[in-house]
């Protein structure tokens, strides 16, 4: 059937449903004035890392999931020791929410689900809007840690929002945008992958070679070795990666683009909406543009092969790569902005 399409007041756009009319002034604010014309940069992933420290706030202890409460309730959440560093992007998001109308907790999302359609290869995500400003802040000890076991992870999601031991894997497909500047402060911006810009698949091969460096100091905690000068490891991501309840799943995404994004794309619309009623949001999605596409493949970074790999799948082998050319190389960090 044909869809009725509303003209909006701002002469130019049409859209499917009136309220979703004005983001598209906050669609252009952001891209230009945030994103820094449709970059995938730090603010784009720190972007995402909102949405994610917001909507899981939710559980048998209380919070009302994707609700805004982080950044309305920033000076009780913000002091969480799992939301550190997120007081950053909160605060650059502020004048934006300040000059748009729409709630905290559409805005939260809505930017993070834009910001991740700058990033090669990324899914287009969902966008509802609709969600009442939260009314009290979320509880401590929502937000996992990196240094948090398999077991608790799962527990703390399973809690949240029901998620399965599969989503929870899916979910973690976040970590291929994306860099720690607390977890060793000596070195902000270094990233979990080799291309913290691109969504691409790099994450699941990396955090299966065998760690051999701290890429700065030892001893932090939530961090493990890493294979690569200029790459970080969480202690949660190298679990993850080897518990034999997640181990296959996370081998699964190596060089599988289409599962990639399709995965991530559903685990998302669960997760965007979590402590609402999705049935009395005004799906929006339409406003997102379609990302572009990532054509590559997943590789071995230079000087690594499968001889590098710690198969922890015991059903299925790692899938064959191509190794990168030349002499092993380092990481850039992700530049701040
Ligand atoms: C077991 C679950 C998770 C743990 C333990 C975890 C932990 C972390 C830590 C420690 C950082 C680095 C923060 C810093 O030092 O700057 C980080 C960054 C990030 N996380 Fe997660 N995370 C988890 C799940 C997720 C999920 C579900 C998402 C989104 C759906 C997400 C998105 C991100 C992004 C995009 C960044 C990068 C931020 C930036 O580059 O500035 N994470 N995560
Ligand atoms: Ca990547
Ligand atoms: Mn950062």
């Amino acid at each position: 059937a044909l869809t009725r399409r509303v003209a909006c007041p701002d002469g130019v756009n049409t859209a499917t449903n009136a309220a979703c009319c004005s983001l598209f002034a906050l669609r252009d604010d952001l891209q230009q004035n945030l994103f820094d014309n449709g970059q995938c940069g730090e603010d784009v992933h720190e972007s995402l890392r909102l949405t994610f420290h917001d909507a899981i706030g939710i559980g048998s202890n209380g919070g009302g999931g994707a609700d805004g409460s982080i950044a309305i309730f920033e000076d009780i959440e913000t002091a969480f020791h799992a939301n550190a560093g997120i007081d950053e992007i909160i605060n650059e998001q502020k004048p934006f929410l300040a000059r748009h109308n729409i709630t905290v907790g559409d805005f939260i999302q809505f930017a993070g689900a834009l910001g991740v359609s700058n990033c090669p290869g990324a899914p287009r995500l969902p966008v509802f809007i609709g969600r009442p400003n939260a009314v009290a802040p979320a509880p401590d000890k929502t937000v996992p840690e990196p240094f948090d076991s398999v077991d608790t992870i799962l527990a703390r999601f399973a809690d949240a929002g029901n998620f399965s031991t599969v989503e929870v894997v899916w979910l973690l497909i976040s970590h291929t945008i994306a860099a720690a500047d607390l977890v060793d402060p000596t070195i902000p911006g270094t990233p979990f992958d080799s291309t913290p810009e691109t969504f691409d698949t790099q994450f699941f091969v990396e955090t299966q070679l065998k760690g051999t460096l701290f890429p700065g100091t030892a001893g932090n905690q939530g961090e493990v070795e890493s294979p690569l000068q200029g790459e970080i490891r969480l202690q949660s991501d190298f679990e993850l990666a080897r518990d034999s309840r997640t181990a296959c799943e996370w081998q699964s995404f190596v060089n599988n683009q289409r599962k990639l994004t399709n995965r991530f794309q559903a685990v998302f619309t669960k997760m965007t909406v979590l402590g609402n009623d999705v049935n009395s949001l005004i799906d929006c999605s339409e406003l997102i543009p379609e990302p572009p596409a990532f054509t590559g493949s997943a590789t071995f970074p230079a000087g690594f092969s499968v001889n590098d790999v710690e198969q922890a799948c015991e059903a299925t082998p790692f899938p064959t790569l191509a190794t990168d050319p030349g002499p092993v190389t380092s990481v850039a960090p992700v530049p701040p902005s």
